[in-house]
């Protein structure tokens, strides 16, 4: 089926409370988390939606969705975003879960153009070409179409594992799996196929489904415990190898759900190094974030150092030396400051000869001079949010940390 006659839509799932990554998401919808200094996380999804030439995209937002709406509205306005844009705010209502969120809104889609419905996470790290996953949609003559990638089969329980024939049809679903139910699904390398939480759907597929579900009173409404379950036995459903999706500029594929600090501190480290795992630089395939904002300045001391990071916009640095870190937008880092292994979320000030390792501070915090931080367990723990990784937290309210605000 050739693909000119095709209008594809994006719904993108906005709502997630965030708890995982609270205090991150204390003040701000998962979606809206900044990363990368310059970035929020869902500009990765919008980035790919664009640059995949999507026709219309919805934003279905619930928790914290002003803040969402407000960065939207500024960030992504008409000209800089040539797919119509639609922020939808998604009632509480007894269909509690994702697809529920998505039924709630058939009547705007089915005012809509698009014979392809994808439903994207909001909290996903990765470049994706979505126009190569419809060519094999229509290629199956799918009904649906999941995203998959392999992961290490400990990592299960976290995700929708797929059991699928030779063909790539989905034969078996197990969402958020126990152990034993997925043991014959593990492969030589230690590994099982996961959803990745991006589907594709014909427009009728998707509406009929939902439909169904509704009336179900024992569904969660959810697509991994409840839509994919009931439509592979029945429906064309096809997986969609991840690996096999090229991005123009990119040499790897990667894709994270930065929906825990572990992982959001991770994905961090991933931005660095000499060929890091993901790249912000890629004029062939964008990622677009905030407006251009003023430069950096260093001021000049033999004792500055920076090795192997990436500084935001707009910072203020003093005599400081920084390793393997991600420095967001309109930090000031003092005299004597020491960081390594850290990630400063934005508008972060370091107070002089305060050393930080492995840490995550977040947006808007002051930290005081000759702070220790990450250096000494329990110290941590009493102080701040130490995980069992050993990263550790820190946010405004904690001993030793005011909020910038407080103090203009
Ligand atoms: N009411 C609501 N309104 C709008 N948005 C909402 C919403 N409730 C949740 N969301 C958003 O929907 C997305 C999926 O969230 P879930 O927490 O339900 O799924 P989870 O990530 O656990 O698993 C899913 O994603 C993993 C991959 O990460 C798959 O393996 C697994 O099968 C799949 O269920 C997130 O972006 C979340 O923010």
């Amino acid at each position: 089926m050739a693909q000119q006659h095709q209008r594809l839509g994006c719904i993108i799932l906005a709502g997630g409370q965030g708890s995982r990554l609270r205090p991150l998401t204390s003040h701000c919808a998962k979606p809206a988390v900044a990363f990368a200094g310059h970035y929020r996380v869902i500009d990765f999804v919008l980035s790919n939606c664009i640059n995949s030439g999507c026709d219309e995209l919805w934003v279905l937002g619930q928790y914290q969705v002003d803040g969402l709406h407000h960065y939207l509205h500024q960030q992504w306005s008409k000209h800089r975003c040539p797919a119509d844009i639609h922020i939808v705010k998604t009632r509480e209502s007894k269909l509690k879960g994702t697809a529920g969120a998505v039924f709630q809104q058939l009547q705007q889609f089915e005012h809509s153009q698009a014979t392809h419905l994808l439903v994207l996470s909001a909290d996903h790290v990765y470049k994706m070409d979505f126009r190569q996953m419809l060519d094999f949609h229509l290629e199956r003559e799918a009904c649906m179409t999941i995203a998959a990638m392999p992961v290490p089969a400990e990592l299960a329980p976290q995700f929708g594992v797929i059991a699928m024939d030779s063909q790539q049809r989905v034969t078996g679903f197990y969402e958020k799996p126990k152990p034993h139910q997925i043991r014959h699904l593990i492969d030589n390398n230690g590994m099982v196929l996961v959803s990745m939480g991006n589907y594709l759907f014909n427009r009728y597929c998707l509406f009929q489904s939902l439909q169904q579900d509704s009336k179900k009173i024992l569904s969660r409404h959810d697509f991994g415990h409840d839509i994919i379950p009931a439509m592979y036995p029945k429906e064309p459903v096809y997986v969609y190898d991840f690996s096999s999706n090229l991005v123009p500029g990119e040499s790897q594929h990667y894709w994270r759900d930065v929906g825990t600090q572990d992982a959001f501190f991770q994905a961090h480290m991933d931005l660095l190094g000499p060929n890091p795992a993901v790249r912000l630089h890629n004029e062939h395939w964008p990622l677009f974030g905030k407006e251009p904002m003023p430069p950096s300045y260093f001021a000049g001391s033999d004792k500055s150092s920076i090795q192997d990071s990436l500084i935001g916009a707009g910072c203020e640095l003093s005599a400081a030396s920084i390793r393997h870190s991600v420095i967001g937008s309109h930090c000031r880092i003092h005299q004597g400051a020491e960081l390594e292994d850290c990630v400063l979320m934005g508008q972060v000030e370091v107070g002089a000869n305060s050393k930080l390792r492995n840490v995550i501070v977040t947006e808007n915090c002051r930290i005081a001079g000759h702070s220790s931080i990450g250096f000494n367990p329990r110290f941590d723990s009493q102080h701040y949010q130490r995980l069992p990784s050993g990263l550790v937290v820190v946010s405004s309210g904690q001993a030793g940390i005011s909020a910038l605000n407080d103090l203009h």
